[in-house]
């Protein structure tokens, strides 16, 4: 592209440097441009880029790249952001890099595109810093500039401590303590609602918002006004890490107001879309600042005036806040006073990156994988509303109603369903006179992993049962893959299933992982796992065995096949249990206290089986008492109490910021 940002394409790698091997998270930003535009051009994309007018650390060219997938006068576009804040980038580039080569090559629907803007901030990640080259936060900078900037009188009284030129001694010292009187008095919340806000005076400050439109402010407004004002409906995801529970991909939208755009959001990933709206004494538990102004979400909106936009962010929590300021003002104070190469400034940088992208392989892997099914969801919708459109068989109704339609399987172009996988409405069940289920909804998209949780006798074990009909619900709908469960009036006046062939066919769909593993003792390992696939699914026995063989290893028991169940701990039956589970390549998979028998050191093993098959997309319904896991693995989590959905909530929401006192209470007895 042309223009002032300059612009002109170039044949991908020619920027490439000598650090291929590390790990994307790890890599310098010529790395990561290489491997995005290799990724755009396998993907079949247009290549554009943006170049900035500095150099980075190692004298390479720094630049803006743009990759198009599809028309560029598509009416339905989504755009993946990354890099707004520099030393996040390596994250929201490798999610943009995983998510074209994933799907590579790619066919869109004619009036739908793909727009991945990578590192708009390259300078930032060049430098591994937050800020760009005039130090200004990006998601500071997007305010309406034809005004007055908004004044922060809060943080003009910290900033000489924020900003203190000693790195130790008496000075320092003093600016310590006036910050610590400061979070004692405001909380970390509180002083972070200051400090974060943003400010528009201090040039040297934290979190500056700059003195007008910075070059990546004028880039991402170039690039959406070129590729993006076509476009009717448009899901944006701007990549973030840095704030919000450790490991966990949060889903936000950020907005200052309610816009069409929000419900859109909540039609397509329901709770587990948490909305952030901002202002001067707005709050949140997702760790995102709510007092600040000038977010990449309100420029993508301006600069799209005729779409309906969702403008989304992916927040991946790494540190407690405390930790993360502390890194970002170290890093403040490095590039005003300290020596960059020293063995200070090395740390001081080690110190800041890892405080955005943890070293950590769970962490990397969890929050990748999770983005990408963001991504894959919000592209889903992006068609269903396509078809919707087209559908006279659907007059009048929006496209969210019709993907709420439980029976009505409506085929995306590509073929793929767009109805839940799972869908409960009013489930009611007693036992004798005991009511234990009183109207419980529930609805889980492909992909999306449910945590139940409440306390003992809430009603949530006699749920999961009801779902593949172990216990007969008095009333409700179930639906699994949009096929819903038959019912009819019984001689005592309760429901019961009309065919139980199909009750067999859908049982055959839902697998269950018990708490108590429930493995034929006779059986050894390998027996167990391919009696269902043999006579259920009438598998030969040769391919049922392979089959077997390979889930044990994916389960790590492959050397314990020939094994019976009582010659194995806890742990390894309960693998076993759920490698049968996967055996019948199960639609849903319902997790009853997977956990709750084994011994605390034996736990582990079976979590980190159940997260690695909620990383590779299996759609789960859990029932768990670990609230740490259900918090770190979940989209959304139900809170049941008495019989009924109390609250039901995105996790970073539901564990942050709990509406009712019943579930603070459960809370407080549990974490
Ligand atoms: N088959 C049954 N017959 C009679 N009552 C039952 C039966 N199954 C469950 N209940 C009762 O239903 C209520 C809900 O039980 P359920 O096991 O669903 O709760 P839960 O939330 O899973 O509890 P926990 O966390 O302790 O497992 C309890 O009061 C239980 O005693």
């Amino acid at each position: 592209m042309n223009g002032s940002t300059g612009a002109a394409n170039r044949p991908a790698g020619s920027t490439a440097r000598h650090d291929e091997q590390v790990s994307p998270y790890a890599a310098g930003f010529a790395t990561l441009r290489q491997g995005f535009r290799a990724a755009a051009q396998r993907a079949g994309a247009e290549l554009f880029e943006y170049l900035h007018p500095l150099n980075g650390p190692d004298g390479e060219d720094l630049a803006t790249d743009v990759a198009l997938l599809g028309h560029r006068d598509a009416t339905k576009l989504l755009v993946l952001i990354s890099g707004t804040h520099g030393v996040e980038g390596p994250f929201g580039s490798t999610c943009q890099t995983a998510w074209l080569n994933q799907n590579s090559p790619w066919r869109l629907p004619e009036d739908t595109a793909i727009l991945a803007i990578h590192l708009i901030n390259p300078w930032g990640t060049a430098w591994s810093r937050r800020v760009n080259e005039d130090n200004v936060d990006l998601n500071r900078n997007f305010i309406d500039w034809s005004g007055p900037a908004p004044v922060n009188n809060g943080y003009a009284g910290l900033h000489d401590a924020l900003t203190c030129r000693e790195w130790e001694g008496p000075d320092r010292i003093g600016a310590d303590e006036k910050l610590a009187v400061a979070r004692k008095k405001l909380g970390h919340a509180g002083l972070g609602a200051i400090v974060e806000a943003g400010q528009y005076e201090f040039v040297d400050g934290m979190f500056y918002g700059g003195g007008g439109p910075v070059w990546s402010n004028r880039t991402l407004n170039e690039i959406l006004t070129t590729f993006a004002g076509d476009a009717r409906q448009v899901i944006v995801f701007d990549l973030h890490t840095g704030a919000g529970p450790y490991g966990y991909p949060a889903l936000l939208s950020v907005a200052s107001s309610e816009h069409p755009g929000l419900a859109w959001g909540k039609s397509i990933f329901g709770p587990a879309l948490a909305t952030v709206l901002t202002g001067p004494s707005a709050k949140t538990g997702t760790g995102i600042a709510t007092t600040a102004t000038g977010y990449v979400s309100d420029a993508v909106r301006k600069a799209i005036p005729n779409a309906r936009v969702l403008p989304l962010v992916v927040e991946c929590g790494t540190l407690d806040g405390p930790a993360v300021m502390e890194a970002v003002q170290a890093d403040n104070w490095l590039h005003l006073f300290g020596k960059i190469d020293s063995p200070l400034g090395k740390r001081i940088r080690e110190t800041l990156r890892a405080a955005f992208i943890p070293n950590d392989p769970d962490w990397q892997r969890t929050c990748l994988s999770s983005s990408l099914r963001y991504f894959d969801r919000a592209l889903t919708d992006l068609q269903a509303v396509e078809i919707a459109k087209d559908n006279s068989r659907h007059p009048g109704q929006t496209p969210s109603t019709v993907r709420a339609t439980v029976a009505d399987l409506v085929p995306a172009d590509d073929g793929k369903i767009t109805t839940p996988a799972v869908q409960i409405d009013e489930l009611h069940k007693s036992f004798g006179s005991l009511l234990v289920l009183k109207g419980v909804n529930l609805t889980a998209h492909a992909g999306e992993v449910i945590s139940m949780i409440g306390s003992s006798g809430s009603g949530k074990s006699t749920f999961l049962r009801c779902i593949n009909l172990l216990e007969q619900p008095d009333g409700g709908k179930v639906a699994i893959d949009g096929e819903v469960i038959k019912m009819k009036p019984l001689a005592n006046g309760r429901l019961g299933p009309a065919d139980m062939a199909q009750v067999e066919r859908i049982r055959a769909r839902v697998g269950m992982v018990f708490q108590n593993f429930n493995l034929w003792p006779h059986m050894t390992v390998v027996e167990n796992i391919v009696e269902a696939p043999r006579h259920v699914l009438k598998e030969p026995r040769e391919k049922a065995v392979e089959h077997a063989h390979a889930l044990l290893k994916k389960v790590g028991l492959a050397e314990k096949h020939a094994h019976y169940p009582g010659q194995l701990s806890g742990g390894q039956q309960q693998r076993a249990a759920i490698a049968r589970t996967l055996a019948m390549r199960p639609k849903v998979i319902l997790f009853d206290e997977p956990t709750s028998a084994l011994d605390p050191e034996l736990v582990g093993e079976v979590l980190r089986v159940i997260r690695q098959l909620a990383e590779e997309g299996n759609t789960m319904i859990l029932v768990t008492h670990e609230m740490q896991f259900a918090r770190e693995v979940s989209h959304k989590v139900l809170f049941l109490h008495q019989g009924k959905v109390e609250e039901e909530a995105a996790p970073a929401e539901l564990f942050g910021s709990p509406r009712s006192e019943r579930l603070r209470q459960f809370l407080a007895r549990t974490l």
